[in-house]
């Protein structure tokens, strides 16, 4: 079956998705893969839209949006008019760029982030981070609702993400993946150091000024979208995890290979069930009443952390 360029062929349960040029021509995933240029386009389209450039990009959170509702002069653009953009379809991911101040420090934020429980390669889940780059941000704030598998973590406390457990990678999958372009960084990047010691140690005294409960630990992402049956949650323990949840090590990844400092943190939405007895189960509605439940606190923690960063 042959529709507008994509050609579909299979049987039963597997299906190898072609793709079709203009001319006919094969293509492939690759072929479709993002690359410098394009960024550029997409970057110098948002470029002519916002007179400033952004120090900090901000990915927020499932429910976590209103944290770009802080910003003061924004410039709102949706996902749906930027060039080479993916298009948001999780609720609670509202899908929109937005740009403006934060604590007097220009800012752009993500309302609404890729997933790759939604379809989308995990290259094309982080491209919003290289267009950061691209559009002069030093700093990536990334920001999610994760189950809360360490016993010492309560709903609506906040761990910083110290390190992260790249079990997708361990399966073979990677953002970086696929020809590296040395524009944005080197083939091999490391991983030991990406997330930024010192922000870690200021975020945490801004967390004790804003009465905000504090944890430091080890994010674990899975693709996701359900959530994790009790057995694979107790593997996750024993392996070292603190939290789980579907985003954010790729978007790192992508940030560090690219030279961003990156400052990661988990609001604790659900604690994980690591007993079979346990007759609850993790919802999304949950997840997101979570993150508005504690919006104006975390809009006063990340607003300090962006200042500390903007006053460096
Ligand atoms: O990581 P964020 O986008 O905050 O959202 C988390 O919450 C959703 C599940 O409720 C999943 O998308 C998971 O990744
Ligand atoms: N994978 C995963 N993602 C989440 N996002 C919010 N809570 C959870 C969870 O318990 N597991």
């Amino acid at each position: 079956m042959t529709t507008n360029g994509v050609k579909v062929n299979g049987h039963g349960n597997t299906q190898n998705i072609e793709y079709f040029g203009d001319n006919g021509q094969h293509k492939t995933e690759d072929d479709n893969r993002s690359t410098y240029e394009s960024l550029v386009q997409t970057a110098d389209f948002l470029k002519r839209l916002v007179p400033f450039k952004p120090e900090i990009g901000i990915i927020c959170g499932s429910g976590m949006g209103s944290l770009a509702d802080a910003l003061r002069d924004k410039i709102e653009v949706p996902y749906e008019r930027i060039p080479h953009f993916p298009r948001s379809t999780v609720k609670g991911h509202a899908g929109a760029l937005v740009f403006g101040y934060l604590a007097d420090v220009p800012v752009v934020c993500m309302k609404g982030r890729f997933h790759y429980y939604e379809g989308y390669p995990l290259w094309k889940c982080s491209l919003p981070v290289r267009v950061m780059k691209l559009l002069g941000a030093s700093h990536l704030i990334a920001t999610n609702a994760a189950g809360g598998l360490n016993p010492n973590y309560r709903v609506g406390d906040v761990m910083l993400v110290k390190d992260h457990i790249n079990l997708m990678g361990f399966a073979g999958n990677n953002p970086l993946q696929g020809p590296n372009d040395e524009r944005f960084g080197p083939r091999f990047p490391p991983m030991n150091q990406a997330y930024d010691r010192d922000l870690i140690t200021a975020a945490k005294k801004v967390a004790q000024e804003v009465g905000l409960p504090i944890h430091e630990g080890v994010y674990t992402c899975l693709g996701g979208p359900n959530f994790e049956t009790v057995s694979e949650l107790r593997m996750l323990k024993m392996l070292g995890a603190d939290t789980v949840g579907m985003s954010t090590v790729h978007e790192v990844i992508t940030a560090r290979h690219c030279d961003m400092t990156v400052f990661a943190f988990s609001l604790i939405t659900n604690e994980c069930i690591t007993d079979y007895d346990c007759q609850e189960n993790p919802n999304h509605e949950e997840v997101i009443d979570v993150g508005k439940m504690r919006e104006e606190v975390l809009k006063n923690f990340v607003q300090r952390v962006v200042k500390h960063i903007g006053g460096k």
